[in-house]
């Protein structure tokens, strides 16, 4: 879908800038950038076409003081009692990081391993649906999206209970900083550093759009960086997943993705359809920032953005207006005095001819390959209308992807596991509310509000993806999680049974209420799954079975709303 040849055009030139200025490379630090893993966990070898740029200056984070005798002695008590547990005295937390709307993020120390990670806590998940659906998103595309260029969760704490619980902690490989505080930071970028950075950026958006999913929210902060220039993106919140080809409406009412970076078809919702070249677009205008250290379109408001937009591009032509399905969109657009493209040698006078020409070709779509999408299995809640219990259920079932041998027993449909798995949350909560504490006073900060969410609701027409061979493990994964999660059991069949078993073969009564008639849709297809191996792919799903829960999905869909 996008950045593919967009990708293939900076190792040109790159290329060529190697062969004009060789002596100005170091020898290669690093083969990080040399094996990107691919979807199905196999390993795909990118060539590392260059050497890594000078370090660059990261902010230093204020460290606030240690913590206090009774929480260092209540850390001691916890170590000691959970001990036998390894999970609660895994990690030591050490300093806020950051903070966001939606948690608060501190440096912390993996005692198993010595590595630092970052934690994030997200207090009250479930205060929102919308709010808990975005943190589904987002844990759901990171466990999906593997890549060097794209941050890694590497756990989430247990919580204490499984229906009860409000907040969760993820654990992530710790950066340094982000791109935003790096281009404040660090006013000497050089060429080097600028193509670094974007190929960086442009590998990790070939391998999201090419797993058919569109970011959305990309923009300098959302993009972490090292002081060894290493990038990798991160906020997945306003993620979606692309299903198919054929023609999605996508409600855009709510999006709240940061106007700067916005495509101009998202100021004013100017299709009913949208492709990836939204994050394209933003792509364009982080590179441009980072070429000037400035933002290319600081908009004050959506009408402003596309002044702005088109003071350097020009007005468009009468046939993009003519496509514009926003009536005041468009007659905002035909209105407007009319604008000539400015030349980018103009706008950016010292940065590279090549850099620019790459720049120009961003906002094009047609170089954009495709492979392994993510399964549509793992999204379908996206579909549906979800309450909070629905939600929990799911990120729980999302935080057993972190604790296999407890998922083995909730695949076995076990109730009790949590007692033999005592959670850490409780004590990480005492030590983020210590060092939250201090936080605040060093940064005289007040806690971020939560912007909510957006939560377009996508009509998909459904079709089946002919590509989708490599990730045929996942489907069967995604619609086993389905089946156990999608939406829990009725109360009255879930203490000590076997949730399969109260539907036998599968059978549903399209009689009874609607939403039990969704959860039998959801244990017919686990039923299936299970029993699959038999069929005619080994150990993938029939293409009918995908239709049939889709089919099912949306007749209850229907039936509720
Ligand atoms: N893995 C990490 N390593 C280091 N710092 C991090 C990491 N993840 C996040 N941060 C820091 O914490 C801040 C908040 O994190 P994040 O953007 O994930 O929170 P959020 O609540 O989703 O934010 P937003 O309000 O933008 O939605 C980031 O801007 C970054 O500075």
């Amino acid at each position: 879908m996008a950045g593919g040849g967009v990708v293939d055009g900076v190792r040109r030139w790159l290329r060529r800038r190697r062969g004009r200025t060789a002596s100005a490379y170091q020898p290669l630090r690093s083969s990080s950038l040399a094996r990107h893993p691919g979807g199905d966990g196999g390993l795909e070898v990118v060539p590392g076409p260059f050497a890594l740029p000078a370090a660059i200056r990261v902010p230093a984070r204020n460290s606030p003081p240690p913590p206090d005798a009774q929480l260092r002695n209540e850390r001691t008590s916890d170590m000691e009692f959970f001990t036998e547990y390894g999970e609660a005295s895994q990690y030591q937390i050490q300093e806020v990081v950051g903070k966001g709307s939606y948690g608060v993020v501190a440096a912390a120390v993996d005692t198993h391993t010595g590595e630092r990670v970052a934690i994030k806590k997200i207090n009250d998940v479930f205060e929102h649906v919308s709010d808990a659906i975005r943190i589904l998103r987002e844990i759901k595309v990171l466990r999906l999206l593997r890549h060097p260029d794209i941050v890694v969760i590497k756990h989430i704490m247990l919580p204490p209970t499984r229906r009860e619980f409000r907040d969760i902690y993820v654990v992530f490989e710790l950066m340094e900083s982000d791109l935003h505080q790096v281009i404040e930071a660090n006013h000497d970028l050089s060429p080097e550093h600028h193509r670094f950075f974007l190929y960086q950026l442009l590998c990790a958006l070939k391998y999201i759009h090419s797993a058919n999913v569109f970011h959305r929210d990309l923009k300098p902060k959302n993009i972490l960086a090292n002081s060894d220039c290493k990038l990798k993106i991160c906020d997945f919140g306003l993620a979606r997943v692309a299903f198919n080809d054929s023609p999605s409406t996508i409600f855009w009412t709510d999006y709240v993705a940061t106007r700067w970076y916005r495509a101009p078809e998202l100021c004013g919702s100017f299709f009913s359809k949208y492709t990836p070249a939204i994050d394209i677009w933003s792509i364009g205008c982080i590179f441009a920032e980072i070429l000037t250290g400035r933002p290319l379109f600081p908009g004050r408001n959506v009408v402003h953005q596309l002044d702005l937009i088109t003071d350097l591009l020009g007005t468009p032509s009468s046939e993009t207006l003519s496509r514009i399905r926003n009536e005041n969109a468009r007659g905002y657009l035909t209105g407007m005095q009319r604008k000539h493209p400015i030349p980018f040698s103009h706008k950016f006078h010292n940065a590279d001819p090549l850099a620019l020409r790459l720049l120009e070709r961003i906002s094009k779509l047609s170089r954009e390959p495709s492979r392994l999408p993510v399964s549509k299995f793992e999204f379908e809640f996206e579909r549906r209308k979800l309450t909070k219990d629905d939600v929990r259920e799911m990120i729980y079932r999302e935080i057993l992807e972190y604790h296999p041998q407890m998922l083995q027993e909730y695949i076995r449909g076990g109730e009790q596991i949590s007692f033999l798995y005592p959670s850490g949350v409780d004590r990480f909560k005492r030590q983020f509310a210590h060092l939250e504490e201090n936080y605040s006073r060093g940064e005289r900060s007040t806690p971020l509000r939560r912007q909510h969410a957006s939560l377009p609701r996508e009509r998909v027409c459904s079709s089946v993806d002919s590509n989708n061979q490599d990730s045929d493990n996942e489907e069967r994964r995604a619609i086993s999680s389905i089946a156990r999660t999608m939406i829990s059991p009725p109360r009255s069949q879930e203490k000590g049974k076997n949730r399969a078993s109260a539907y036998p073969n599968g059978i549903i009564n399209l009689n009874s209420n609607p939403k039990i008639y969704l959860k039998s849709a959801s244990i017919s297809a686990s039923t299936c799954i299970i029993r699959g191996n038999k069929g005619p792919k080994e150990n993938g799903i029939s293409e009918d079975m995908e239709e049939v829960v889709y089919e099912l999905s949306d007749n209850v869909t229907r039936m509720l709303s």
